[in-house]
């Protein structure tokens, strides 16, 4: 995709990219199909990502041209290398890439214009997030590409007949069931298996006998090597502007409900489309983002409405700020930028897309700490709750639960809350409290958890981690699955003439008022589940965390560390508070 095309004043506008994504079976090839049967004068070029069988489902989607009522694409490109395993991010862009230049040559040689419509069918086990990271990568890189193209909105088709199924299952796949999502080919499974071979022979003796002969060996290795259905499953349905529940005629409508309010907690803003076999119009599916989805946005956009959904417009953190005014015209990455700056200009080329970490932007992040707002900081357990539904005369807004609220939706009674907590966890608690939740690890199913957390489906949020004061960690479980990435550092850390113009205001809604000390660190952590409309779960799950948060003598340690000035704060936090645990739970 390093091609570069003809760019000047009178170049055509972007091509909108429709991606179309769903698990496997879900109905993808149907809904490409009917986008050629009945795409009119549109001419649309068609990228297939099929792992198993994308030659089948290329010769369907070509059709017979001289037939105008079957299905053909003006442009294809077959993309016989995807997995899920490296996200064939780099290939989707290389397909598209060939579809413009095949575009322009048939439009020098020939007159025929050129593509109005992209649409590119994922693999079933493609994770939507990753292909919208490769373009919004590509973009700030600057590649000549994202001049002729731009993701446009992004299609999600459920298969109502399995979806509930995946996601309260938290089934793992193995290697042995599904090879696709793993291993590109033959060779690509030999190379792995090689390598993990060399990487246990380099291993010294006796811990390679120890992990060969423990539990350890087993579970740490068979983590590597599985993937959860329900993670993908739910991310696909998160990252999507508009939904189909396909298959609607082979389930109840009480199911089709039940999925639905499901979906509509997962995703608030996305579009639902209740269908059988993909039948829309395609005027609803193709191209009707306008540059203003979901591919613009990032993880801390997606947070924002996530949690705005869960509050059902109600949102009020403690320091009474209402985060319920959302705009969602105003999808911006920069006001994500503890993830992704889109500023070309301070870009660092160490720019690290799986972990989203800080260090691609050094100018904008890597900066001097600003001692004076670490020189004091606020008791605020005399602040007065601004929300008119709280009925905790006496909690400190610091510590103590952020109180929550819930949501249900009419049917089925899948509800959300929001765990709020102006405090940093305890590494070593909250890692325990980890073990607790669902999970096909044998080691973690305790009764409690299984009663506590047994109904959870999804959980995600900001954390901030007592082992350091300037990461901002986002932590995430669907399924079996937890993980915890760092987004970058906290606004706190960045000097605020260097926070972007546009994104002041969302940034300051975030930070606790008065309070330089902890400014935007919290723990904003939404959970969505069976039942979570019921005090007795909600309470006891929030008694939970606030046991993992720092009592008040740690957090005297933890602030005269910070105290101290920043690089001996960050060592020493990270050495009061060793998260290990934590880390073995992001492996
Ligand atoms: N009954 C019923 N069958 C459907 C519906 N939609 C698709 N199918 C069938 O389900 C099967 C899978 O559909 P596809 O469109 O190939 O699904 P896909 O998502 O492209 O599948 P993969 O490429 O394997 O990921 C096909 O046999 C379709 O005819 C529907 O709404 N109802």
């Amino acid at each position: 995709f390093s091609a570069s095309f003809p760019t000047s004043s009178t170049s055509p506008p972007p091509i909108p990219v429709t991606l179309i994504s769903g698990f496997l079976g879900s109905g993808k090839t149907t809904l490409l199909q009917r986008i050629l049967t009945n795409k009119e004068s549109r001419r649309v070029g068609v990228v297939v990502n099929d792992v198993a069988e994308v030659n089948v489902d290329a010769k369907l989607v070509k059709g017979p041209s001289s037939d105008p009522s079957s299905a053909s694409a003006d442009g294809l490109v077959e993309l016989e290398n995807g997995c899920a395993c490296c996200s064939a991010s780099d290939e989707f862009l290389n397909s598209v890439s060939q579809l413009v230049t095949l575009s322009d040559l048939r439009s020098q040689s020939s007159d025929e214009p050129s593509f109005s419509d992209i649409v590119v069918e994922a693999s079933g086990v493609s994770d939507p997030v990753g292909i919208r990271q490769a373009f919004q990568d590509a973009e700030m890189y600057g590649m000549p590409l994202m001049e002729r193209v731009r993701l446009d909105t992004l299609v999600t088709v459920v298969d109502c007949t399995t979806f509930l199924k995946h996601v309260k299952k938290a089934t793992r796949v193995s290697e042995d069931e599904t090879p696709e999502m793993f291993f590109r080919d033959d060779e690509d499974r030999q190379r792995k298996k090689d390598d993990m071979s060399k990487w246990l022979d380099d291993l010294p003796e006796k811990l390679r006998e120890a992990l060969q002969a423990g539990d350890a060996a087993s579970s740490a290795l068979s983590a590597s090597s599985s993937k959860a259905v329900c993670e993908l499953c739910v991310s696909q349905v998160e990252t999507s502007d508009i939904i189909l529940l396909n298959k609607a005629d082979l389930v109840d409508e009480s199911e089709v409900q039940r999925i639905k309010s499901l979906v509509k907690v997962l995703n608030p803003r996305g579009k639902v489309i209740v269908c059988e076999r993909a039948l829309v119009d395609v005027a609803d599916v193709l191209a009707v983002m306008g540059g203003d989805g979901v591919a613009i946005c990032g993880v801390v956009d997606d947070h924002k409405d996530f949690v705005a959904a869960a509050t059902d417009g109600h949102d009020h953190d403690h320091a009474g700020h209402d985060h319920a005014d959302h705009d969602h015209a105003s999808h911006d990455h920069s006001h994500a930028s503890h993830d992704h700056s889109h500023d070309k200009s301070s870009h660092d080329h160490s720019h690290d897309k799986s972990s989203h970490d800080h260090s691609h932007d050094k100018s904008s992040h890597d900066h001097s700490h600003d001692e004076s707002s670490h020189s004091h900081s606020h008791d605020h357990s005399e602040t007065v709750c601004e929300d008119p539904g709280c009925t905790d005369p006496t909690h400190s807004h610091d510590h103590s639960h952020s109180h929550s609220h819930s949501h249900q939706f009419g049917h089925g009674a899948i509800s959300s809350f929001v765990y709020r907590a102006r405090r940093p966890f305890q590494p070593a608690r909250l890692a325990s409290v980890i073990d607790l939740l669902p999970s096909s690890s044998p080691q973690s199913s305790s009764a409690s958890s299984n009663h506590l957390f047994k109904n959870l489906l999804r959980a995600k949020g900001f954390t901030w981690m007592a082992s350091s004061h300037k990461s901002a960690y986002y932590a995430a479980f669907a399924g079996a699955a937890f993980e915890m990435t760092c987004l970058g550092r906290w606004w706190s850390c960045l000097e605020r003439e260097r926070w972007p113009e546009e994104a002041v205001e969302a940034i300051q809604s975030d930070f606790l008022e008065d309070d330089s000390f902890v400014g935007d660190r919290r723990n904003e952590i939404v959970f969505i589940g069976e039942g979570f409309d019921d005090d007795e779960t909600k309470n006891a799950i929030v008694t939970l965390l606030d046991e993992c948060l720092l009592d008040d003598e740690e957090y005297l340690k933890y602030k005269s560390a910070v105290d101290e000035g920043e690089e001996e704060a960050e060592e020493k936090l990270s050495a009061n508070y060793p998260n290990e645990k934590i880390r073995i739970q992001m492996l």
